[in-house]
């Protein structure tokens, strides 16, 4: 049997949130005890109202914020405090909503994405050039945006550079944080369906986080659902979507028109079918 890419075993966070005036300071459980495992090329979504926890169990499995107890592990190897390697790092990459606020203004493309080459790799500038280009046209950009600036790029251009930059190291899994949520309809088509792509070509594996359950029905294998930073639901997307079992998911989902995640299904085949 093959090692999951990822396991999470009762992850917890709590945060003291500062006070103020009259106004004691008190304790937030974020997360109160996550467990799943995730196998390589799968897609988990993770959904819940704002506020229930997302961001920060995203941010604790990207090894940007640390748990207050619990256990990750990537590719098998732990992930504590004491284990977070240089190569364990580069194992995990995030994608954010608005990637505009991580891109160096002053920075071309194409130096964005051998950034992370230089940084990690003996790769020589011409490999590191030469990567850079591949990953480019990879998701769907041109060489002729190679020497161009960040604010020459729209929305959905600027996601497909963060998404290749994401990809610049192999990563063996992407968290993608809400990652068209900030996007035209007809662009986050275009966007989950490179992402499919690419999870196709190179078996990638994604937890991808989401208010959107009609985007959530369109890229998911398995939907966590949380609420109050407990997880209220897990299953694959069929069961569900198909039978959700606790009260909170049953609203949750009562919310979404059926015809969402139909219209958002036909970009997809309209955008394909055009490609093609
Ligand atoms: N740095 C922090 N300090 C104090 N409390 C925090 C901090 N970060 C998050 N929280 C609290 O933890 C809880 C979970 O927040 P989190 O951002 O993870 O939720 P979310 O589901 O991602 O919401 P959103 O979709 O709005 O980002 C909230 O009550 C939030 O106020």
């Amino acid at each position: 049997m093959t090692t999951p890419v990822l396991q999470v075993r009762n992850l917890k966070r709590d945060y003291v949130s500062s006070g103020g005036f009259l106004r004691p300071a008190k304790m937030v459980h974020a997360v109160k005890g996550v467990n799943f495992t995730l196998e390589k090329g799968k897609t988990l979504a993770v959904v819940g109202e704002s506020g229930c926890g997302k961001s920060t169990l995203a941010r604790m499995i990207t090894l940007i914020d640390k748990p207050t107890s619990g256990e990750i592990l990537i590719d098998g190897i732990p992930a504590s405090a004491a284990h977070v390697t240089r190569e364990l790092r580069q194992k995990v990459q995030i994608v954010f909503q608005n990637p505009y606020g991580s891109l160096n203004p002053r920075q071309k493309i194409g130096d964005v994405l051998a950034e992370p080459l230089l940084l990690n790799t003996s790769m020589s500038a011409a490999e590191r050039r030469d990567k850079a280009m591949a990953m480019l046209l990879k998701v769907g950009l041109g060489a002729e945006h190679f020497n161009r600036y960040p604010h020459m790029f729209s929305g959905g251009q600027r996601q497909r550079i963060a998404i290749a930059r994401a990809l610049m190291l192999n990563p063996s899994f992407l968290v993608l944080d809400e990652p068209v949520s900030a996007l035209d309809l007809s662009v986050q088509a275009q966007i989950l369906n490179l992402l499919k792509d690419l999870q196709d070509e190179f078996g990638l594996t994604y937890v991808f986080i989401s208010h959107d359950l009609s985007v959530v029905r369109y890229i998911a294998d398995e939907v966590m659902a949380m609420y109050f930073g407990d997880v209220v639901e897990h299953g694959s997307r069929d069961e569900v979507f198909g039978n959700p079992q606790h009260a909170y998911t049953r609203t949750l989902f009562a919310a979404t028109p059926k015809s969402d995640v139909e219209s958002i299904r036909a970009r997809v085949e309209k955008k394909k079918a055009l490609a093609g």
